[in-house]
């Protein structure tokens, strides 16, 4: 029989009038890994940001080794033994990366009332090296590190001091292939150790490759608990949606032909320390992805297509010849864009499901004295945000308290509503849950039927062979390889060409 590491019993929250969580209760046990899964919304963060501290319980307890525990913050909980890696950024900018790692517990290399910052700095770059991170140096200030770097300061922030619970909330997504093996590792290593990881993921197989158990919410009710090796990824949908899941996940057409007529040209561009003249035709009615590792460039050419890249060189061409220099060019001519680095790049947190929804489309929605009304503002939103099924009580609530994966919708709303020519996608599925996934891919379908064009930046290998027309693979910074669509096509076939 397994030890019982935690035991979550009677747990409700309420945000206002959103019943986040309704009377929980389950157990987690010592050396497994344990996968929270259900629909965007269900309460997966909810309940593991009561657990780190991030918000308070309201009702119920958690029993951690036999001792209840309710951390105020997230230093608390550290202190009992639990960490946390978040969804998106969870590394503070302006500071040094040895200052994040050490976040809360600088205590340690303070004597005298002062900090020795170059001990700190050589616990972490020795910490650093242990993980086999040591292209990032301690001293370095985060923010010159990109996204997926600073997910790996925070596997060492989260996981150096052997915590008891190490919650990963949908963070694989968020990574590279390479990034996706280093943190399996480190969650391999804390189960070895006898200690417990809380896996939140929307991939299913990773979860049942990954996870020794798992436990399915809807809608805030705990549903079951079962072991990985009992069930099979269709068990799995039926119990997190609630009925059976069914009908074509990607396209299903081989052999169509695209059109050769193209609408965006992309010519010599090149970002310097990013990507090197870089040269591709996006056709009408095409979706074309790229693929590559975390380093390749890749996520840099949706940026350079959209007028926001810094020191870009080369052009970005359309049809009629116009030059795309700058975002407000991008949009006038209607390209949409979508980053990866959703909270900081694609949403305005602060402000309504509304208005980040409106906010590409207000000329055309405002009357000739350029006066938007509210009813208009108001059923433009609800419109779009119904389509993409946004979990939410009405569009004034603000982005910021909404889900991972309802932010995502929020942004994928947006361009829907602005019916834009030419969509740049960046991870456009991440931290999506399966049956949202299936409409955005059968949306996308509908799109490139109707003649508008895709550019899908993925890491999501299967994503990129099941939708795209053409595949771009990008190795430093340049391009490795271009594949057409085939039947044939596999994981294996890309990765070959990206490392
Ligand atoms: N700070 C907040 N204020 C108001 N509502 C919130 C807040 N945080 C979460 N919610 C709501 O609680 C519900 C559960 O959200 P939660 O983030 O726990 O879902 P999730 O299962 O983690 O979803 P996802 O897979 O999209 O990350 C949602 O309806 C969400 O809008």
């Amino acid at each position: 029989m397994s030890e019982v590491r935690l035991q979550v019993k009677h747990v409700s929250k309420n945000f206002g009038i959103t019943k986040a969580l309704k009377d929980v209760s389950f157990n987690i046990n010592k050396g497994e890994v344990h996968a929270l899964i259900g629909e965007n919304g269900s309460g997966k963060s909810t309940m593991t940001n009561m657990l780190t501290g991030i918000y308070t319980l309201e009702s119920g307890q958690f029993i951690l080794d036999g001792k209840e525990v309710h951390p105020k913050n997230q230093v608390e909980a550290n202190e009992e033994g639990i960490s946390i890696i978040v969804q998106e950024l969870g590394t503070l900018s302006g500071l040094t990366v040895a200052e994040n790692i050490f976040l809360g517990h600088e205590d340690q290399f303070v004597h005298l009332g002062i900090k020795n910052t170059a001990a700190m700095n050589k616990k972490a770059n020795e910490l650093l090296q242990s993980y086999g991170f040591d292209k990032i140096k301690a001293g370095d200030m985060i923010d010159d590190y990109n996204f997926e770097d600073r997910k790996l300061v925070e596997i060492v922030k989260a996981t150096y001091f052997n915590p008891k619970i190490v919650v990963v909330d949908e963070t694989t997504t968020a990574l590279s292939q390479e990034g996706r093996e280093e943190l399996y590792k480190q969650m391999n290593r804390v189960r070895d150790n006898g200690n417990t990881v809380i896996f939140i993921s929307h991939d299913l197989p990773e979860i049942l490759d990954k996870s020794d158990t798992i436990t399915i919410l809807r809608d805030g009710v705990y549903i079951d608990t079962v072991k990985s090796a009992d069930v099979n990824e269709d068990d799995l949908k039926k119990l997190m949606v609630g009925r059976e899941v069914t009908g074509d996940y990607y396209r299903s057409d081989y052999g169509e032909k695209v059109s050769d007529e193209v609408v965006l040209s992309v010519k010599n561009v090149t970002v310097p320390g990013l990507i090197e003249d870089i040269s591709f035709d996006l056709h009408k009615g095409e979706i074309l992805g790229f693929g590559g590792l975390s380093e390749s460039g890749m996520h840099e050419i949706g940026k350079a297509i959209f007028g926001a890249s810094y020191d870009r060189e080369g052009e970005v061409v359309l049809a009629d010849g116009t030059h795309i220099n700058d975002i407000p060019t991008a949009i006038k001519h209607s390209i949409a864009y979508t980053s990866k680095d959703r909270d900081n790049e694609s949403v305005v947190l602060n402000q309504s499901i509304g208005d980040n929804i409106c906010l590409p489309s207000l000329d055309e929605l405002a009357n000739k004295a350029h006066i938007l009304s509210d009813k208009k503002r108001r059923e433009f939103a609800d419109k779009y945000a119904k389509q993409m099924s946004v979990k939410m009580n009405d569009v004034n609530q603000f982005v910021s308290n909404l889900s991972g994966g309802n932010k995502q919708k929020v942004v994928l709303a947006r361009w829907i509503g602005k019916d834009s020519d030419i969509v740049v996608l960046d991870s456009p599925t991440r931290g999506i849950d399966i049956k949202v996934k299936q409409d955005i891919y059968q949306l996308m379908n509908q799109m490139r039927k109707n003649g508008k064009s895709i550019i899908m930046i993925s890491e999501e290998l299967m994503e990129l062979i099941g939708m795209s027309d053409r595949i771009i693979i990008m190795k430093d910074g340049n391009i490795s390889g271009e594949l057409e669509r085939n039947q044939n096509l596999d994981e294996n076939g890309l990765i070959s060409m990206m490392v």
